[in-house]
């Protein structure tokens, strides 16, 4: 055991009140302390890795070394997991079920998805016209809400949007709340896979028969590596894995508005350039502002990395917020400059808010293809399609409230179509 070194270490009992008191920032702030992209802490009682960087991120995702399985803390899985969602699986059984979300990401999904909110988007301007004060967080929920309903196949009344799109905003909203807002996301966990549940015996018992190639065809009619179909619940919680994080969306959505109103050179050259400086503009919101801060797995058996011992089942965190600004792999990271990615060479350990590593094989997000496409739109919605002021509000936002959102949640007033 010659070849083992001490993991930099947090001295103490336990660690997990700095975590949420330091939030986005615990695991970079000690990864800097340290000058180390890992070291040991004590969280929810037992012994924790945390880790950071390309390399840090390539081993993370090491599907020999790490697994899903009992790594995501049980008030993540009430609220915004779900149980058994494919989050939590591992090996054959993660792929199979993998596969049955990326089966909807061709092309010309994502276009139709696109083609739907900006239809919802136009007609909202309309509204928005006569209205005095626009709180552009709560009302792209709603766009999104419905465009995400009709893509995944999930018939909804117009009267139920404003309550549906409250309870799928609360999945994400209470995922590190304490007290009464915690019990509201899990409340409204149990309220939409009830209503979903509900949907998808309808389309087995073939009363409801949405397209073939939705969410809720696609995953009612999916079969494991057992060839059973998945138990009803277990559905319910892909289809809310499809809808809930399309109105999540909304987060990015506002941090968008935000940067166009605060970097107004950055909007003129929108305007000037091509999609591609749009782009750029979008992966920039992406890596600068916060979403998720660090994601959770389980070491699989015991191995060394670098000298240092991982023992079987010990919690290891990832720090997304932390790489995509990481001064080692950007320059000058707290700026916001969407030019660097001009030169940015591509790499799927280095720029991580929505996982890193391979899509299908691996748990990197399944809809950032589409984040970025609903991003690239809402830019043009917002520059190109309308008119809109922005008046005096407080659009501070927190690195250490999970998720961050702009404090007044973006008021926009004075609305116009262009
Ligand atoms: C709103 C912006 C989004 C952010 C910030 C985000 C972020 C993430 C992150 C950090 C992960 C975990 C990666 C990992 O565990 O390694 C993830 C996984 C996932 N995301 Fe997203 N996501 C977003 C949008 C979406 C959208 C639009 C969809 C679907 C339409 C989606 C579906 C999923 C699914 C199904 C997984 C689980 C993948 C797996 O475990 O294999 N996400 N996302």
């Amino acid at each position: 055991m010659s070849n083992v070194n001490p993991m930099p270490r947090e001295e103490g009992l336990d660690h997990t009140l700095s975590l949420a008191r330091e939030g986005y920032l615990y695991i970079p702030n000690r990864r800097h302390s340290f000058n180390s992209d890992i070291f040991e802490t004590r969280l929810l009682g037992k012994k924790a890795i945390c880790m950071g960087g390309t390399e840090a991120a390539e081993l993370f995702y090491d599907e020999e070394k790490f697994m899903r399985q009992g790594a995501a803390p049980n008030r993540a899985l009430q609220t915004l997991f779900g149980a058994k969602g494919v989050q939590t699986l591992d090996g054959p059984e993660h792929k199979r079920r993998k596969e049955m979300f990326m089966s909807l990401m061709s092309r010309e999904r994502i276009e139709e998805l696109i083609h739907l909110i900006r239809k919802e988007w136009e007609s909202e301007v309309s509204k928005w016209e006569g209205m005095d004060q626009v709180i552009l967080y709560k009302e792209v929920q709603e766009i999104l809400c419905r465009a995400a309903c009709q893509w995944a196949g999930v018939p909804i009344q117009e009267n139920d949007i404003k309550e549906r799109t409250k309870e799928f905003g609360s999945l994400f909203e209470s995922v590190a709340a304490i007290g009464p807002n915690h019990w509201l996301g899990r409340a409204a966990r149990n309220n939409v896979e009830k209503w979903i549940g509900e949907l998808i015996e309808e389309v087995r018992n073939h009363n409801l028969k949405p397209l073939e190639n939705t969410a809720l065809h696609a995953f009612s009619w999916h079969r494991d590596l057992a060839g059973n179909l998945l138990d009803t619940e277990v559905v319910a919680v892909e289809v809310v894995n499809i809808i809930r994080p399309i109105i999540a969306i909304s987060i990015f959505i506002n941090f968008t508005a935000l940067a166009i109103h605060q970097y107004p050179d950055k909007k003129a050259k929108i305007q000037s350039s091509d999609e591609k400086y749009t782009e750029m503009f979008v992966q920039e919101v992406r890596r600068f502002y916060p979403f998720f801060p660090f994601i959770a797995a389980k070491v699989k058996k015991d191995f060394i990395w670098k000298g240092y011992k991982f023992d079987v089942d010990t919690l290891t965190l990832l720090d997304l917020y932390g790489t995509n600004h990481d001064p080692t792999l950007w320059d000058n990271p707290g700026l916001f400059n969407p030019e660097r990615f001009s030169k940015w060479k591509g790499g799927p350990f280095s720029f991580i808010p929505q996982g890193g590593g391979d899509y299908l094989t691996g748990h990197r997000c399944a809809g950032e293809w589409i984040t970025v496409e609903v991003m690239k739109a809402v830019v043009d919605q917002l520059i190109n399609k309308m008119e809109y002021r922005v008046p005096e509000q407080d659009v501070s936002f927190s690195l250490v409230s999970m998720p961050s959102i702009p404090a007044s949640k973006f008021v926009i007033n004075h609305v116009k179509r262009k």
